[in-house]
Order: C-alpha cells, then sequence, then structure tokens
C-alpha cells in the first residue's frame, strides 16, 4: 500500500503500480467471476473484466431487456451468459450487482449458492450495513467483500476504453479464507479502478447515500434550478439562463476545477468575477450547511435507506421514477439545454446558411 498525504492526512491507497494488472490476473486465474445483473453496473464491470483477461460470466433474468442487452454487448448464452441461478452455481465469485432492493428479493437464492470458500461481492456497502434492513446476513465460511467505483458504471467503462480509470473503494466485511484482500484488490484494478481507498461497508455507504443526495446529483439539480429560476422571473431569455447555469459549468469551469482544483479555475476568471464569488460563497455555504447536517442524520438514522427499499420494492417504481425523470427532460429548463446542446459546434457541424439569419 502506498501511504499518500491527502492534504495534511495520510491514507493507505493501492495503486497499479504495486498491483498491476498481471498480479491481478494471478489472483484471479482460477476463479470464475459471475456479475449478477446487468443494468448499470454490471455492464462497465463484466466488460472490464473481460478485456482485463479474466474469466467473467453474466447471469441475468431471461426475456428482460438487459438480457437482449448482454448479447448485443457480445455475451454467448450458454457460454459466458446464464440465467441467474446457473451463473451463480457456476461462480466461485459473485457479484452481486442487482440494484439494491432487488438485492433483498433475490437474496434466498443467492444464499443457497454461497457454498464454502466462494467470495460475495458488492458494489455498495447498503445491502451488508442495513442488514437488519436487509436481510443480508452472508454465511461465515464465505468471503464478503466490496468494490465501489466512484461513478457510474457507463463512465467506468468509458475511461477504461479511453485507457483510464475511476477511483474505487475497497472494504472488506468477512476474511474467511484468508485471501479475501488481494482477491477484493484484484477485483478492483480488474474492473478498471485507477486507484483504490480503503474503507469499510458502513462508511461506503454513508459517503455514498449522503454525496448522491448532495452535491453530486441532488443539491445540484437543486441550485441549478434555483437560479435558472431566478434569472427567468426576471426576463432573462433561457438560453441566457441555461448557458449561465449550466453550460458555462459544465463546458468551461467545472473542466477546470477537475484539472487542477478550485482556485484554479478561480484565477481562469476575471477578478470581478472572482471578487464576487469569494464574496458570495460564504453566503451559500451558510444557507446549504444545515441541509447537509439534516440530510446526513438522515442517512445516518437509517431513513434513505428505508425510503430506497420502500420506493424501490414497488412493483411500477422504475416506471414512476420515469415519470419524474420525464418532468425534469420536459422542464423549459432542460429543453433549453437540448438546444444549447445541439449547438455545440461538436454537435451541429454545419449549420447552414440560411439558418443563420
Ligand atoms: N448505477 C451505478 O453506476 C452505480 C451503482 N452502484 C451499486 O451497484 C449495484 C448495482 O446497481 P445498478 O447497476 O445501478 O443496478 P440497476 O438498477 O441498473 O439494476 C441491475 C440489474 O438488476 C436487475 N433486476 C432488477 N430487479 C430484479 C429482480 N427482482 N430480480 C432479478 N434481477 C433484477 C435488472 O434487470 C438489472 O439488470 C447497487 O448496489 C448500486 O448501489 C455503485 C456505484 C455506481
Ligand atoms: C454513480 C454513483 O456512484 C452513485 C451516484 O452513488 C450511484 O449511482 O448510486
Ligand atoms: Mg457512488
Ligand atoms: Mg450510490
Amino acid at each position: 500500500m502506498a501511504l499518500i498525504n491527502f492534504g495534511g492526512v495520510e491514507e493507505n491507497v493501492i495503486t497499479r503500480d504495486e498491483f498491476p494488472l498481471a498480479k491481478a490476473q494471478e489472483v484471479l486465474a482460477n476463479e470464475t467471476v459471475a456479475i449478477i445483473g446487468y443494468g448499470v453496473q454490471g455492464p462497465g464491470q463484466s466488460l472490464n473484466l473481460q478485456d482485463n483477461g479474466i474469466k467473467v460470466i453474466v447471469g441475468q433474468r431471461q426475456e428482460s431487456k438487459t438480457w437482449d442487452k448482454a448479447i448485443a454487448d457480445g455475451w454467448e448464452p450458454g457460454i459466458s451468459l446464464f440465467p441467474i441461478e446457473e451463473a451463480l452455481e457456476r461462480a466461485s465469485i459473485i457479484c452481486y450487482l442487482l440494484s439494491d432492493a432487488a438485492q433483498i428479493q433475490l437474496w434466498p437464492v443467492v444464499k443457497k449458492h454461497l457454498t464454502a470458500g466462494k467470495m460475495l461481492y458488492f458494489s455498495h456497502g447498503f445491502g451488508v450495513a442495513y442488514a437488519e434492513k436487509t436481510g443480508i446476513i452472508p454465511p461465515a465460511d464465505v468471503d464478503v467483500a466490496l468494490v465501489a467505483p466512484k461513478g457510474s458504471g457507463t463512465s467506468l467503462r468509458r475511461l477504461f476504453l479511453e485507457g483510464k480509470g475511476l477511483n474505487s473503494s475497497f472494504a472488506i466485511h468477512q476474511d474467511a479464507t484468508g485471501k479475501a484482500k488481494d482477491r477484493i484488490v484484484a477485483l478492483g484494478i480488474g474492473v478498471g479502478s485507477g486507484y483504490l481507498f480503503e474503507t469499510t461497508f458502513i462508511k461506503e455507504v454513508t459517503s455514498d447515500l449522503t454525496g448522491e443526495r448532495g452535491t453530486l446529483m441532488g443539491a445540484i439539480q437543486g441550485l441549478f434550478m434555483a437560479q435558472y429560476e431566478v434569472l427567468r422571473a426576471n426576463g432573462h431569455s433561457p438560453s441566457e439562463a441555461f448557458n449561465e447555469t449550466v453550460e458555462e459549468a459544465t463546458q468551461s469551469l467545472y473542466p477546470l476545477v477537475a484539472e487542477n482544483g478550485m482556485d484554479w479555475m478561480y484565477a481562469n476568471c476575471s477578478t470581478t468575477a472572482q471578487r464576487g464569488a469569494l464574496d458570495w460563497k460564504d453566503k451559500f455555504h451558510a444557507a446549504t450547511k444545515p441541509v447537509f447536517e439534516e440530510l446526513y442524520a438522515s442517512v445516518v438514522a437509517g431513513t434513505e435507506a428505508q425510503r430506497s427499499i420502500d420506493s424501490n420494492s414497488q412493483t411500477d417504481y422504475r416506471e414512476k421514477l420515469q415519470e419524474e425523470l420525464d418532468e425534469l427532460h420536459n422542464s423549459e429548463m432542460w429543453r433549453a439545454g437540448k438546444a444549447v446542446r445541439a449547438l455545440r459546434p461538436e454537435n451541429a457541424p454545419e449549420i447552414k446558411e440560411k439558418e443563420l439569419v
């Protein structure tokens, strides 16, 4: 493990230098890795593992859209693609990548196939950390660990194909074989992680649920909406409001933050912008911190997990989620966004002369 100083605090991380792909291949040489579920993480992780030379099969419900997607991605029924139970049977490492709510339903079936020495792998601490809600209590004679890529399975695959990687956390809940650490780190490298930082199941789920409800998704949506609405209410056009709220952020300023940090982004903006932003950040900080405290407390209390289990266990939950996403899609702000994106030079290479009136 490399000891890295993160802003004054030293942490152990595993890098690809110390745990190269060849070592991961060696550790997993005699394993059959079954990816159960082919939603968002399933495709990214299985395809990356396969391209990294690991023996991997996919287990998915037949007669589902994602069974067809798996075939379209090159998985072959009876060879590398199986109904869930058959994949569970063949696997020595079971990667449980159903949605967190579906993991509860299928657990009795998975448990049946968890014979001594197998590994149960998650990409979230949810099932095990909230065992009193999920009923997911693995037998004592199997390894239980997680690798949680810190990003969408879609990005995991895209970055892998670009020769890049997402960072992932890893955690070991149970080491029955004495080989859990090597196995889970090898899997982490195999699925395409750039580096791996160690955590626990409870810390992973607590930070993850906070992040996605907070700045990664929920908070940013709320913030974007609030500013867009104020600009529109004061007579600014949709394109102006959208550009000043979202497009400039994602296309110009956030890439600078990603590249070299917040101060670097500031330094590349006008002194006018820097002065105003530095003055206003305290007000936004003060206004939102209590909301983040409330959110974190709700996660710790288990309320967020319960809400997710209750709503995602409804038979029509996908349709209901889709309705909410459609509402977002059809709102003026995001319709304006669609028009703005279409005008990006890379998306509109040749706007006809006559349209340029
Ligand atoms: N979506 C993402 O990029 C990320 C997901 N995770 C975690 O990875 C795990 C998998 O998440 P996703 O890929 O988002 O899952 P998902 O919501 O895309 O679902 C995965 C699969 O579950 C299957 N499924 C759903 N209900 C089922 C049932 N009752 N019986 C059998 N199969 C069923 C679906 O057909 C689908 O193939 C979760 O623990 C999640 O928290 C972690 C990091 C990011
Ligand atoms: C992509 C990711 O890591 C999330 C936001 O936590 C999730 O999809 O659950
Ligand atoms: Mg996450
Ligand atoms: Mg998450």
